[in-house]
């Protein structure tokens, strides 16, 4: 397998610190929480059990897992306040700065006031977020005040029923929580990055999640899965995608969803994430956008030897299961708010302040002369 070279700019290939929490792409492809294969986790575990290791290290017992589940249903509902605000946010407002507002302003009313709290803060924004990107888009888009509880016992059946009103299918709630477990944590990616730094300088947590949301909200990252529903709803069959995207390398411009900073040959979420957009495809009995999808994949790989990311597949995924476009990245937020935290948490166990140096390259020392004078 080839590994990717990695080094030139954007700090790419060079080491900023360590981790016990994930790697990356160490064989050209592979994915690791804590050491479980992100394909054994999305088989054989739930997107709490994946938050339970992500912030303690270790999976849960049957008995701490229930345990973690009741406290986190018990932290889903938002404050009156919280509610106003969202209420204030309007309709055509970018869905990722109503998650950094919504992230933002919890910590105004539940301060994380010592490092004791950061468990409790972590929990409480990964309870809440499904409910602040429900609550703002019901209320903006369909003018209904939604009630921010619901009886779904995951997360992520939680977030559907929030958004749609209605007990979610079986199948719609296994894709939601595979989909949290694949997008959960990453590495030193860009957002986590930004999250490190910030808690580097012993700031909270609220400031620490709120950093990485506007970081995750450009389309080089999490607004990926986004552009590329946006991309792929424009492409009318196979071979107009095809022709379509021909066009668009020829002009240089980036195809998104596909590519990865780490990542050689593959990206190995997206084999789970297709596998799972095929079968939405069926149950919907309309495979024409899927059949699209596979084609971009293959024209990326033949002309380019590029491969689809995780953002790619999720796009038709979560397309098939009804939900809006915008808030594709909003839902990647819900996910990796336990990388974040958990690498929050991390650098405040061996923390020095995450200081780089540039390599200077302006003007020559020079004298100010005076205004009059210039
Ligand atoms: C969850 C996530 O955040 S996954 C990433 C989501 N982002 C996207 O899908 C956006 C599209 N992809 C990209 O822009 C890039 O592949 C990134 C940002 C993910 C990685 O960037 P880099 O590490 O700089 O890419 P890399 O070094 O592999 O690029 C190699 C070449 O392929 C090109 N390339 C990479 N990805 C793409 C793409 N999606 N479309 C077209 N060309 C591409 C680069 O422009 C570069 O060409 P050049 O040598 O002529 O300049
Ligand atoms: O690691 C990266 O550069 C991008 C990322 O967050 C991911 O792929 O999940």
């Amino acid at each position: 397998m080839v590994d990717k070279k990695l080094s030139g700019a954007g700090l790419r290939g060079q080491s900023a610190g360590e981790t016990k929490l994930c790697t990356v792409g160490k064989s050209g492809s592979g994915l690791t929480y804590c050491g479980y294969d992100v394909s054994d986790l999305a088989d054989n575990a739930t997107f709490e059990e994946v938050a339970y290791l992500l912030f303690n290290g270790e999976l849960p017992t049957q008995a701490q897992l229930s345990e973690y589940k009741a406290e986190l249903t018990a932290l889903r509902d938002l404050p009156d306040a919280l509610k106003a605000v969202l209420k204030l946010i309007p309709a055509d407002a970018h869905p990722m700065d109503v998650m950094r507002t919504g992230c933002s302003f919890l910590g105004n009313l539940e301060p994380e006031v010592d490092f004791t709290q950061q468990h409790k803060a972590a929990n409480r924004l990964l309870a809440a977020f499904p409910a602040i990107m429900c609550y703002w888009y019901r209320y903006s888009h369909d003018g209904v005040e939604i009630d921010c509880t619901t009886d779904e016992e995951s997360l992520g059946g939680h977030f559907l029923k929030l958004l749609r009103g209605e007990t979610p299918s079986a199948q719609h709630r296994k894709v939601m929580d595979v989909s949290l477990i694949l997008y959960a944590e990453h590495e030193f990616n860009a957002s986590t990055f930004t999250a490190r730094v910030c808690a580097s300088t012993l700031s909270d947590m609220y400031s620490c999640v709120t950093g990485a949301i506007g970081t995750l909200r450009g389309p080089l990252h999490g607004g990926a899965n986004e552009a590329a529903m946006d991309m792929i709803q424009k492409f009318s069959s196979p071979a107009d995608a095809k022709a379509q995207m021909a066009g668009m390398l020829e002009r240089k411009e980036k195809i998104m969803g596909f590519g990865h900073a780490i990542y050689s040959v593959s990206d190995p979420r997206n084999v789970i994430i297709k596998a799972w957009s095929e079968k939405l495809a069926h149950e919907n009995g309309d495979t024409s956008l899927y059949d699209i999808s596979v084609a971009c994949e293959e024209f990326m790989w033949d002309t380019k030897k590029l491969f689809c990311n995780a953002d790619f597949f999720h796009a038709s995924a979560y397309h098939f299961m009804g939900i809006p476009t915008k808030l594709f990245t909003p839902i990647f937020v819900c996910s990796r708010l336990t990388g974040w935290a958990a690498h929050v948490m991390e650098q405040r166990s061996n923390n020095r302040i995450i200081r780089p140096s540039a390599d200077y390259v302006g003007s020559e020392p020079r004298k100010v002369v005076p205004i009059s004078q210039r």
